[in-house]
């Protein structure tokens, strides 16, 4: 693998010694990637790096395109998003009944769904926020990966706009693919990985590569010009993940008074899964204690602590103990300090302004004490977190974890094979 360096520090080197610049640099591995024409560049100090906003690397342009669930962005919106929600068969498998069943669920749900999303101001925040974190974060990744830039960032929902259709044509007609090949990165959202979100989100990705690419090319280099794809398909224990929780659990600790402070009980939330996924082997709950672990540990350990899982939905039997009655118990118990931490999600929405504040914090009776870290949003430290995860991902010339080609082993789904195997498969730009 060849020792790359950023810019800055070639333009350093060059500049310490211009005439002979190019070929010690060449000799020594270093920049051998780097074109003879940004070489003749390093060799006159006095010029300023060509590296703007806009400016295209050797390896870029590159599209970052970040996976969620999306949600309504109002209330006229739901039925569409619970639609297509319970239409989704990696996330409620119905079988055969998925057609029939899917939207009668949805169109019986929608009512109550509607109340709640007006009760948080009329719809999701989670596409503002997702559009934000992407585009500021792509601004990082401009001048810590110069080349790979320009960083183009993209939002791809399952289940609500920008669909994960909308957005490949987007990318379509924005240049990439379509026999010009070109590279974007599949950025999960959702930093512990679950079959039913990311692997849903993928198995799409990869539906829709499969109807709007097909095979493109062949091209002179023998490759086919179809988009070549990597995945973050998880990032639990990521330190400026674990830097952003950690900070927002201080300043809500911050808020009791300092005899009560070491003593407050963190209540970690994440969204349930239903016991026949976690059965079926799926890794989410063992990357949620992953995420809570190393967060106690980045805290020292100051507080207790508990997991709890939240947002159930339907009569079978789901992972707890729940959140809500987890708060009733313990403030039972006389525990009345508590700090509920959405240790799952990236963004505010329905499960921690509508669940979360209004159900389990408003009706405990108890809203002095019993209080909500804040969610991540556009937490600087949080978007720093993201631009070096996509910044190491593309140094490492990966395509995914090893995780993810490894599927469930109580895995049945033709999908998941598929997908994995296409994005297991992938290709990435090979350092030299
Ligand atoms: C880590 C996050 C999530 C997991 C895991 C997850 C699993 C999961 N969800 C359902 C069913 C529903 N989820 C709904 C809303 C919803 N779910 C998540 C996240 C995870 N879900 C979020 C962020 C949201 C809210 C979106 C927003 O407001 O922006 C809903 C709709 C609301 C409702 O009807 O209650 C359903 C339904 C299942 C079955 C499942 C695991 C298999
Ligand atoms: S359900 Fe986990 S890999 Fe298919
Ligand atoms: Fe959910």
């Amino acid at each position: 693998m060849a020792f790359r360096l950023p810019a800055s520090q070639l333009c350093k080197a060059a500049a310490a010694n211009p005439a002979s610049a190019i070929r010690p640099l060449r000799s020594l591995g270093i920049a051998r990637n780097v074109p003879q024409q940004q070489l003749r560049w390093l060799a006159t100090p006095t010029s300023s790096p060509p590296v703007t906003r806009n400016a295209t690397g050797s390896k870029g342009p590159t599209a970052i395109v970040f996976l969620n669930m999306g949600g309504p962005a109002t209330t006229d919106d739901v039925g569409d998003f619970l639609s297509r929600l319970f239409a989704d068969g990696d996330l409620i498998p119905l079988g055969r009944l998925q057609g029939y069943l899917g939207p009668f669920i949805s169109k019986r749900r929608t009512p109550k769904i509607i109340k709640q999303y007006a009760a948080i101001g009329g719809g999701s925040p989670i596409r503002k926020w997702s559009e934000h974190q992407c585009e500021e974060m792509c601004k990082l990744l401009d001048k810590m990966s110069p080349e790979t830039a320009p960083h183009k960032p993209y939002v791809a929902f399952r289940y609500a706009a920008p669909l994960t259709e909308e957005t490949y044509a987007k990318l379509l007609a924005d240049g990439f693919g379509n026999g010009k090949g070109g590279r974007a990165v599949a950025f999960t959202q959702y930093p512990q990985y679950s079959c039913s979100t990311t692997g849903s989100s993928l198995n799409e990705l990869w539906k829709w590569r499969q109807r709007l690419e097909g095979k493109a090319g062949p091209l002179e280099d023998g490759k086919d010009g179809t988009i070549q794809w990597s995945v973050i398909d998880r990032w639990p224990v990521h330190a400026g993940l674990v830097e952003a929780f950690a900070k927002n659990i201080e300043d809500k600790l911050a808020e009791y008074p300092e005899e009560r402070r070491d003593k407050v009980v963190l209540l970690f939330s994440a969204h349930s899964l239903p016991m026949s996924v976690i059965n079926r082997g799926d890794p989410y709950p063992a990357e949620v204690a992953a995420t809570v672990y190393a967060v106690m540990q980045r805290l020292n350990f100051s507080n207790p602590y508990r997991l709890c899982w939240q947002s159930q939905v339907g009569p079978s039997a789901w992972l707890g103990p729940q959140t809500a009655t987890s708060v009733e118990e313990y403030i039972a118990k006389g525990q009345k300090d508590l700090v509920l931490i959405p240790i799952a999600f990236t963004s505010d929405h329905i499960e921690t302004l509508y669940e979360l504040d209004q159900e389990v914090i408003g009706e405990s009776g108890h809203a002095d004490t019993v209080k909500r870290a804040e969610s991540l949003n556009g937490n600087p430290i949080f978007i720093e977190a993201l631009a070096d995860l996509a910044k190491k991902h593309l140094d490492s010339g990966i395509s995914c974890s090893a995780q993810m080609g490894l599927r469930c082993p109580g895995c049945k789904s033709d999908r998941c094979l598929e997908s994995k195997k296409f994005f297991a498969g992938q290709t990435t730009v090979p350092e030299a």
